[in-house]
C-alpha cells in the first residue's frame, strides 16, 4: 500500500507503554528542540478514573476490556492441552496504567547476574541503584538510604490502616507462621522471607497511581516537540542499508473500526527506539527484517539483521488464584461502588463477597484522598517475598531439588514466589482472546509457546503453595469457605475436601493431609488453571552477539544502527519481583544512555537551559498535551 502521510521527527519511540513514556518523557523534557514522535496502539489515558483510580485496577481484565490485548498460545502437553492466553497492556502508558501497583523491587543478586553472568557492563545493582532511587518519592516512611524522596512517581502504603482482610492475613502469619519475623520494608533489595504491609506505587497525597504518563508526559505542557500519535500500530522499522531511518505505521481498527489501512511513514533523525513490550517489540523486529534469516525468509521477509533470538527466551511468572468466600458485612473490593466514588458520595460495603489469596510464583481529575481507603487502594495490602526454610523444602519435594539448587540456594536475597492477599477475585474475571488473520500484517495473531510447568520443579511448588494458601485462609476469622468450582477437585469422602461452606479453624489446628492421590488432583487443577503474571521479558534479550543475543549493553540492535530497544524484553535473565521497578529502572537508563549519545551529536542550542530532571518537580495536572 502506498504511503499516504510522511512525518520527520528526530526521535521515534514504537510502543507508548512504560518503558516509551518514560524515556519519551526524559528527552522531551531534556532537548526542546528535538521533536519527539510516540506512536502507540492504544488510547489517551489522560486523568481517565479508570486508570487514575487505583481501585479500578480489575476492570481492565473484564471481558469487555478494550485496554487490554490477549494472545492465545499454542496448545501444550505439559497443560493437558490447554492453549493457555497470556495478555498485555494496550493503552498509553501501557502496564503502568492498568497493571496492580504492586511495589516490587528485585533482589540485588537478580542485577548482579545481568552483569556479571550476562556481561553487561553497567547493569550491576551498584550501577542500577541510583535510578531507582532518583525515580520514587517514598513516601512509606522517611529517611532510607536505600529509597529516594524526590522521584516523580509515588510509593506508599495508601491508607494508614490495613485492609481488614489484610490485617487477618498478618494476624495469621504471625501466629502461624512463627518461624519467619515482619519488616517496615520488603523492597530493599537484600533481604526476603519476612511479612509486611505492601507498599503500593499510589500517591498518599492524591490517592492516585503512579503511573508513568501523568508524570512524565502529561505534565509537559511546555513540550510543543513531544508528539503522541495514539491508536496507531507500528508495523515495521524502516532502513536506508543498516541504518534505521523511521517506521512504517497504520491506524488500529480496534479502536478505530473501519479506518483506512494505508500505511504511513515516520522519519527520525537520530533514532528510532523499539518500546513495545515483551510481545510487541520483538514483533515489530521480526516484520523489520530483524531476527532469524531461515524464519523471516518463510515469511518473504528480506532479513536486515540475522538474530535467531528475536522473540526466543519468552520468560514470566506463574500464577495460580485460590479463592474463598468471606462472612457477610467483609470488606472486599467487589463491593466499592464507584458510582457513588465518581459523585463523592458516601459507600456503603454490606456483604462479604468472594476474595483470594493470591500466589506468584518467582521466577477526570477526581480526588481520591476523601475516599483514599477505598478508592485510592489498590487493596493489595499484604503479603511476602517468600523464601523456604529446609523443612518447607522438603515438603515441596525432590522435583524442586535442581531448581532449588542451581538457582535460588547461593543467592539469600532471591524468594521462590510472592504470597499474600487480594481482597477480589481476579479469576471470575476472564479476557476474551482477540484473534486476527494473516502472516505479515500488524494484527496477526502471534505464535507463543509459552513453556508453562516445563520444569518439573513448577507443579511441585505450586502444589506446595496452594496447600500453604488453603492453611492460612482457614485460619482467618473472616473465612467461610472455599468455592468448589474453583478448587481441585477432591473426592467427598479425601479429608482435605473443600468445603462450600465452613468455619474457621483454631490456629493450632493441625495441617490438611493429603494422600497421592489428592497430590495428582492438585497436580490436574494447576495444569489446568495455571497462567502467567503479565511480568513477560527476555524477548530481546541484552546479552553478548556470542550467544546470539539481540541487544548490546547500550541496548543498540546488533549490527543495526540508529535502532535501540529498551523495555522489559531486553532483561537477559528473570527476576524475583513483579516487573514495574524493572521496566522503569530500564527505561530510566535507556534515557541517560541516548542522552549521552545526543550530547555527543547536537549542539547546545538544541538543549534545555533548565535541568533534564524537570520532569520531576511537576504534579500530574499540572497540563495536557495535543495528541495527532
Ligand atoms: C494487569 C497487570 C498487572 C500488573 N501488576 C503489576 C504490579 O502490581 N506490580 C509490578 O511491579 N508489575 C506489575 N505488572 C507488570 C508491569 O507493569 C510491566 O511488566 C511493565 O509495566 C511493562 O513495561 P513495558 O514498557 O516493557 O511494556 P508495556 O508497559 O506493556 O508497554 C508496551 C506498549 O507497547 C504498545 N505496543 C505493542 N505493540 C505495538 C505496536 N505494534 N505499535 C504501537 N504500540 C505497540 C502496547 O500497546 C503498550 O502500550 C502488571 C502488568 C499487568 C499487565
Amino acid at each position: 500500500m502506498a504511503n499516504d502521510a510522511t512525518t520527520e521527527v528526530d526521535i521515534i519511540i514504537a510502543g507508548g507503554g512504560t518503558c516509551g513514556c518514560v524515556i519519551a518523557g526524559r528527552l522531551a523534557a531534556s532537548y526542546p528542540s528535538l521533536r519527539i514522535m510516540v506512536i502507540e496502539a492504544g488510547s489517551s489515558t489522560y486523568n481517565n478514573p479508570a486508570f487514575t483510580q487505583p481501585a479500578r485496577l480489575h476492570e481492565h481484565l473484564r471481558p469487555d476490556s478494550t485496554t487490554m490485548k490477549v494472545i492465545v498460545c499454542r496448545e501444550s502437553e505439559a497443560l493437558d492441552g490447554r492453549a493457555s492466553v497470556v495478555s498485555y497492556a494496550q493503552c498509553l502508558g501501557g502496564a503502568s496504567s492498568l497493571n496492580f501497583m504492586m511495589y516490587t523491587r528485585p533482589a540485588a543478586s537478580d542485577l548482579y547476574d545481568w552483569e556479571t553472568v550476562h556481561r553487561n557492563p553497567g547493569w550491576g545493582f551498584r550501577d542500577l541503584l541510583p535510578i531507582f532511587r532518583e525515580l520514587e518519592t517514598y513516601q512509606v516512611s522517611p529517611g532510607k538510604e536505600i529509597h529516594g524522596y524526590d522521584g516523580p512517581l509515588r510509593v506508599s502504603l495508601s491508607s494508614v490502616e490495613s485492609t481488614p482482610l489484610s490485617a487477618e492475613f498478618l494476624t495469621v502469619a504471625a501466629q502461624y507462621d512463627k518461624g519467619r519475623t515482619f519488616t517496615d520494608d520488603p523492597n530493599n533489595f537484600h533481604e526476603c522471607n519476612s511479612y509486611a504491609r505492601w507498599p503500593k506505587w499510589i500517591d498518599a497525597e492524591t490517592g492516585r497511581r503512579s503511573d508513568v504518563p501523568h508524570y512524565y508526559i502529561y505534565n509537559q505542557v511546555y513540550s510543543s516537540n513531544l508528539i503522541i500519535k495514539t491508536e496507531s500500530l507500528v508495523k515495521r522499522v524502516i532502513f536506508d542499508g543498516n541504518r534505521a531511518i523511521g517506521v512504517e505505521y497504520i491506524l488500529n481498527n480496534r479502536s478505530n473500526p473501519g479506518a483506512p489501512q494505508s500505511v504511513r511513514t515516520a522519519l527520525a533523525r537520530h533514532m528510532a527506539v523499539v518500546t513495545a513490550g515483551a510481545f510487541g517489540s520483538p514483533a515489530i523486529l521480526k516484520r523489520s527484517g530483524i531476527g532469524s534469516a531461515r524464519f523471516l525468509q518463510t515469511l518473504g521477509i528480506p532479513t536486515i539483521a540475522d538474530l535467531p533470538a528475536v522473540g526466543e527466551d519468552y520468560q514470566d511468572h506463574h500464577a495460580i488464584v485460590v479463592p474463598f468466600y468471606a462472612k457477610d458485612g467483609t470488606e472486599t473490593l467487589d463491593r466499592v461502588d464507584f458510582d457513588k466514588a465518581q459523585s463523592k458520595a458516601g459507600c456503603t460495603m454490606d456483604e462479604g463477597r468472594l476474595w483470594s489469596v493470591w500466589l506468584e510464583v518467582c521466577l477526570n481529575d477526581l480526588s481520591y484522598t476523601e475516599y483514599n481507603y477505598q478508592y485510592g487502594n489498590s487493596w493489595i495490602d499484604a503479603g511476602i517475598k517468600l523464601r523456604p526454610s529446609p523443612n518447607e523444602l522438603k515438603d515441596i519435594g525432590p522435583d524442586f531439588k535442581e531448581r532449588w539448587s542451581q538457582y535460588f540456594a547461593a543467592a539469600p536475597d532471591k524468594s521462590i514466589l510472592w504470597f499474600g492477599l487480594l481482597p477480589f477475585n481476579p479469576s471470575r474475571q476472564q479476557l476474551n482472546p482477540v484473534d486476527s488473520n494473516s502472516a505479515e500484517d500488524v494484527y496477526a495473531p502471534q505464535d507463543i509457546n509459552p513453556n508453562f510447568l516445563g520444569d518439573k520443579g513448577d507443579p511441585a511448588l505450586l502444589r506446595w503453595s496452594y496447600k500453604r494458601s488453603r492453611e492460612f485462609a482457614r485460619r482467618m476469622p473472616s473465612y467461610t469457605g472455599e468455592t468448589l468450582d474453583q478448587h481441585p477437585a477432591f473426592s467427598t469422602n479425601c479429608q482435605a475436601r473443600c468445603q462450600a461452606e465452613a468455619l474457621p479453624v483454631n490456629v493450632a489446628a493441625p495441617d490438611l493431609q493429603y494422600t497421592p492421590e489428592d497430590d495428582e488432583i492438585i497436580d490436574s487443577w494447576i495444569r489446568a488453571t495455571v497462567a502467567a503474571t503479565w511480568h513477560p521479558l527476555g524477548t530481546c534479550a541484552m546479552k553478548s552477539r556470542d550467544d546470539g543475543r539481540v541487544v548490546d549493553p547500550r541496548m543498540n540492535v546488533y549490527g543495526i544502527k540508529g535502532l535501540k530497544v529498551a523495555d522489559l524484553s531486553i532483561a537477559p535473565e528473570n527476576v524475583s519481583a513483579n516487573t514495574y521497578s524493572t521496566a522503569l529502572v530500564i527505561a530510566e537508563k535507556a534515557a541517560e544512555l541516548i542522552m549521552q549519545e545526543l550530547d555527543a551529536s547536537i549542539s547546545d542550542n538544541d538543549k534545555c537551559e533548565s535541568s533534564p530532571t524537570d520532569v520531576r518537580a511537576r504534579s500530574p495536572t499540572e497540563g495536557g498535551l495535543c495528541f495527532l
